[in-house]
């Protein structure tokens, strides 16, 4: 188990990180979310090793994680940390930045071992290319491969897919995740995207300013968020009083109701004027006004500016966020 006991951290004089506390078991995956500058990269250098930290303390096991100030080399051997910085060899093939950590007395493992991995990242037909030719996310997908070749139990990876193309990334993270899964190496990412985390990880640790402010399963912080900040993460998402979408309810309770949660009514509901709407691929986000606050909802269809439309939430919903 890797565990931080009341870590905090501070590069100059503000802190950036306060107080954390979190324990990862053994083959877990844990994903780090928050907006960009709330810490995510430093706790995970922190965890690897590569900054000192005075408040607190870092334990994989029994075994404390001591920083730089203690080792000669910084990062833990049974720890891998991709970076946002490649680390490749840019001279030498795709093959031999993959089987570099592989060990050469038993060449057909060897061979097995390269093949495997360059299928999971899907750059089997670049093997022989040198690395210097391949794209930004072509070369994101050869470090990956060569944090795995190195067989780490436990593996940082921040923003592991920020330079990879949409099309791409689906595969890859059913690929990479699966993988980690079933060989049961311990997983922390780091990332913005929810796509990233709500299919794929155990549990999902909220950052902000440095704190953490949540810690649970990806389902119930998407349906039980208790901020806008939280929700932010998922989406485009509104607080709002429940007795101004039910007008029977008799509690100004503000509850979260995601953009694809309103369903546009003719009659009654919450009364707002369209501004624009915009094309998201299969349906359009609209951008309203109820008294001066923006509202976002999804319709089907563009609607005019100026209109006024009704909007409601299912009383499902309205229960699911009661029931925080
Ligand atoms: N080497 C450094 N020296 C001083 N301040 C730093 C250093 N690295 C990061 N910071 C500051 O620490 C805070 C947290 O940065 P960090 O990179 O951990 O955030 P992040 O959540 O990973 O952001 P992003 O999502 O944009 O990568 C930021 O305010 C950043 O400016």
């Amino acid at each position: 188990m890797l565990r931080l006991d009341h870590v905090s951290f501070r590069y100059n004089t503000s802190p950036v990180l306060e107080d954390i506390d979190l324990k990862v078991q053994q083959g877990q995956h844990v994903s780090i979310i928050g907006e960009s500058g709330c810490g995510k990269s430093t706790l995970l250098k922190i965890i690897y090793g590569l900054l000192h930290v005075e408040d607190g303390a870092l334990f994989w096991n029994d075994n404390r994680i001591l920083g730089p100030n203690f080792n000669l080399v910084p990062g833990e051997p049974y720890m891998k940390y991709l970076s946002q910085d490649f680390d490749l060899m840019p001279f030498t093939m795709v093959e031999e930045n993959v089987s570099q950590f592989l060990s050469v007395f038993e060449p057909e493992q060897l061979k097995e071992r390269t093949q495997e991995l360059l299928e999971m990242i899907e750059l089997t037909e670049f093997a022989k290319v040198k690395v210097k030719y391949l794209s930004g996310g072509q070369q994101q997908r050869v470090a990956l491969a060569r944090v795995l070749a190195q067989r780490p139990e436990v593996l940082l990876l921040d923003e592991p897919f920020s330079h990879i193309d949409n099309f791409r990334k689906n595969s890859l993270r059913r690929n990479l995740f699966g993988y980690l899964k079933e060989k049961g190496v311990t997983v922390i990412t780091a990332t913005h995207d929810h796509n990233d985390m709500l299919p794929f990880a155990d549990t999902v640790v909220v950052l902000k300013n440095g704190k953490i402010i949540a810690k649970d399963t990806p389902k119930n912080l998407f349906e039980h968020p208790k901020d806008l900040y939280i929700a932010g993460l998922f989406g485009e998402a509104n607080q709002i009083p429940i007795n101004i979408i039910k007008s029977y309810a008799d509690t100004q309770r503000r509850i979260i109701v995601y953009a694809h949660e309103f369903r546009v009514s003719q009659k009654s509901g919450l009364e707002v004027e369209v501004k624009r709407s915009y094309y998201k691929g299969g349906y359009y986000m609209i951008e309203g006004v109820y008294e001066g606050q923006s509202i976002f909802f999804n319709h089907g269809t563009a609607l005019e500016a100026d209109k006024k439309v009704f909007l409601n939430v299912s009383i499902d919903t309205i229960n699911q966020r009661l029931n925080i």
